[in-house]
């Protein structure tokens, strides 16, 4: 029969084991990159619930095991895209723009206007309300499959809890992390000897796919929506009134994108913020090239991977600063 600890004893092992367990549940959670088994980690856990069970004046409220839900989820729900979240088509070049340009003259029989946006470093959102009222968010996941993140994106400021009218709509854009809030997360984390992100992007991934949307809430991400995507409005007849619609009911659109009728607008377009880049607050990749009218975008449809409505213009990647 293993000795009574004394309670000095046990107070010792309890804070070890809880630095240990939030060690292993920020990795988990924060970076994805667990380093050790579920069966590990739930063996500690429990080996800490006895210990704070026979010591319970030792419970604090910031021990693991008061967390609501206590344990350590191992995943979110998932959702199913009934409307499938499709990544799209990368082009590098203007002449593969040019490509694009007569590829799509030619499936519609004549010159087309675009819709020019930013492409956000982020991830992909989807959000939907009934009756005005935000009822899921989720993840792109692999397109079909997503992860239900609406608990995460009740915290986050920019998106609408509640619509201005009682639609039941679904909407799509990106959710993102701005530099000054990655920086300011990172400087913290490198204090608390954590480990840091390698950029906004996985700061944003690992901030919203948290289980403890109490983290989320601290993280300051924000979005940029720019997919309406049902029900099909009748007055909405183009992506740039697509835009403004979501902007009126409240969302965060990006407002530098611009309507084109040439393609030397979009050359323009993607010279002016290749170099206003690193002075945007918030990561880009690239722009996005969409056929203006909805109309042509249903009647060009999808391949089976990408839209042949809608392609990525990629910028070569930053170089990361030294
Ligand atoms: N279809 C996709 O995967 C998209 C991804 C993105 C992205 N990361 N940022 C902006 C847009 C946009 N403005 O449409 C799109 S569309």
């Amino acid at each position: 029969m293993a000795e009574k600890l004394t309670k000095e004893q046990a107070q010792e092992q309890i804070l070890a084991l809880r630095a240990q367990l939030n060690v292993w549940a920020e990795q988990y959670y924060d970076r994805d990159a667990p380093t050790v088994s579920d069966r590990e980690y739930d063996l500690t856990y429990q080996q800490l619930v006895n210990l704070e069970s026979e010591f319970p004046e030792l419970i604090t409220p910031d021990s693991i095991t008061q967390r609501v839900g206590g344990t350590v989820e191992d995943e979110f729900s998932k959702v199913r895209h009934e409307i499938p979240m499709l990544s799209m088509g990368d082009i590098f070049s203007k002449e593969e723009l040019i490509e694009f340009d007569q590829r799509v003259q030619k499936a519609v029989g004549k010159p087309v206007d675009y819709h020019v946006e930013l492409k956000i470093d982020g991830l992909s959102l989807a959000l939907e309300y009934r009756l005005g009222k935000l009822f899921r968010a989720s993840t792109r996941g692999n397109g079909s499959i997503g992860e239900d993140v609406t608990a995460n994106a009740r915290t986050i400021a920019d998106i609408p809890q509640t619509l201005p009218e009682p639609l039941t709509i679904e909407v799509r854009g990106e959710c993102l992390m701005p530099k000054a809030a990655f920086a300011k997360l990172n400087e913290k984390r490198e204090q608390a000897g954590l480990q840091v992100f390698a950029n906004p992007r996985n700061a944003a991934a690992g901030s919203l796919r948290q289980l403890d949307e109490k983290v989320t809430r601290e993280r300051e991400l924000s979005t940029f929506i720019y997919t309406y995507v049902t029900p099909p409005v009748a007055a909405i007849k183009t992506q740039q009134e697509a835009v403004h619609e979501l902007a009126r009911l409240g969302f965060t659109i990006n407002e530098t994108s611009i309507e084109a009728s040439s393609l030397d607008q979009i050359f323009e377009f993607i010279d002016h913020y290749e170099q206003e880049r690193d002075s945007l607050p918030y990561g880009i990749d690239g722009v996005v090239i969409k056929v203006n009218s909805l109309q042509l975008q249903e009647q060009l449809g999808n391949t089976v991977k990408v839209p042949r409505w809608e392609i990525a213009y990629k910028f070569a990647p930053e170089v990361a600063e030294t």
